[in-house]
């Protein structure tokens, strides 16, 4: 198979469509995927995550655009003459086979003869060694999982996709199956392209997300850069919390854009704002908000709001969570680490609160503040 003039295998969607009868599921889409990455899709039910992994696996054809696999183009490729395998969520083993035929299957479907030191290779890979001679169903969910996913590496794929492989597990074998996966990817080093619409389950196992909202991608990046540097309200929203503010800007330094928030000058990196002039949102996550009662000194040098009243009040063991009524009427986050040094402020305390100028960022006033709260999984 030819490869690009650099050797690397990255796959690259380019303007890809897919209409159907009346609806576009997946609108211009560009996107690399570098080789040996573990890349997450992720986005709301609808959004048009599966449909953009079915053409990447050949069961889909796009409407118009290409996919590449370095420099060969796979757009029209039947599925089996690409090197691409799909894990799914509904594991779709043999139920009469064994887990080693199950696993063997895709080598001896090619004709290979000998079969059984890849395939010990492979549960090994999965830890199943032991479990080689069951049926399906004598093994639980995650263990059937991981038979899945051995049968799909069996065939030495360049690029694996994982269709919410995770979805039938209960949170707890979920959250186990993610460290394993993410092993396994990394012992492996293949291109994983995985979708789901779990945030967290994005955010601890990708390196880069793609966070997909109505056919498009809002924001691409790793998960650090996409939660502390959301570029639209849908991914403030969708990946984690936000509180998004109403604000206009004032003033444009080097380092900083100025905005009055309410008869508040906050402060904003420039690269976090994401407009330079006019009206705007000013956006703070609930965690990097500190709170203290009205008139206590805050231990964080910054924006400085006053005036608030504490409307509700989450006790959840590591952390209190607060609502706080502004003076302009909003309700504002702020979570405060239960490090013993803060009593609980109860419903009704006139508080102040602080945030670091680095932790803020700035959206355009076009977006709708409450995109993506709805959709949050
Ligand atoms: N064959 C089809 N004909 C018409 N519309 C379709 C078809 N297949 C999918 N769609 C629509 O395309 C949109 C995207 O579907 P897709 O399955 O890609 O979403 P998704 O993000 O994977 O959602 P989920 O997490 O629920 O699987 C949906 O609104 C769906 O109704």
């Amino acid at each position: 198979m030819s490869q690009a003039a650099d050797g690397s295998r990255d796959l690259t969607l380019t303007g890809v469509t897919k209409e159907y009868a009346d609806f576009t599921a997946v609108k211009s889409l560009d996107l690399t995927v570098p080789q040996g990455e573990f890349f997450a899709l992720l986005g709301p039910s609808g959004c048009g995550k599966t449909t953009t992994l079915r053409m990447v696996a050949g069961l889909d054809t796009p409407t118009t655009g290409s996919i590449t696999l370095g420099d060969l183009d796979i757009t029209y490729a039947k599925p089996y003459q690409r090197p691409v395998n799909t894990v799914f969520q509904n594991y779709a083993l043999f139920p009469h086979l064994t887990i080693f035929e199950n696993v063997a299957f895709g080598l001896r479907r090619k004709g290979v003869k000998n079969v059984a030191q890849p395939v010990e290779a492979m549960l090994e890979l999965v830890e199943l060694t032991s479990q080689a001679r069951k049926k399906p169903t004598q093994l639980s969910g995650g263990q059937q999982q991981r038979v899945a996913l051995a049968r799909a590496l069996i065939n030495q794929p360049e690029v694996l996709l994982l269709d919410e492989p995770l979805g039938a597990l209960d949170l707890k074998l979920r959250r186990a199956m993610q460290t394993e996966l993410k092993r396994i990817q990394s012992e492996v080093g293949l291109t994983f392209v995985h979708v789901t619409h779990d945030q967290e389950e994005a955010m601890g196992m990708a390196d880069t997300i793609a966070v997909m909202n109505a056919g498009v991608i809002e924001q691409m990046g790793s998960p650090v850069e996409l939660y502390d540097n959301p570029r639209t309200a849908f991914v403030a929203n969708f990946l984690g919390r936000s509180s998004l503010m109403a604000a206009t800007v004032k003033e444009v330094t080097s380092e900083y854009v100025k905005a009055n928030m309410h008869g508040t000058v906050v402060s904003i990196p420039i690269e976090r704002a994401h407009v330079r002039e006019g009206s705007a949102w000013v956006g703070i996550r609930p965690e990097k908000v500190l709170i203290a009662a009205a008139g206590t000194p805050i231990d964080a040098p910054g924006n400085h709001i006053e005036g608030g009243i504490v409307t509700d009040v989450n006790y959840v063991g590591v952390s209190t969570e607060y609502l706080v009524r502004m003076p302009w009427g909003q309700e504002i986050g702020a979570f405060a680490q239960n490090t013993g040094h803060q009593d609980i402020l109860p419903v009704g305390s006139q508080v102040d609160l602080s945030w670091r100028p680095e932790f803020a960022f700035l959206l355009d006033s076009d977006e709708d503040p409450n995109a993506g709260k709805e959709e949050q999984a």
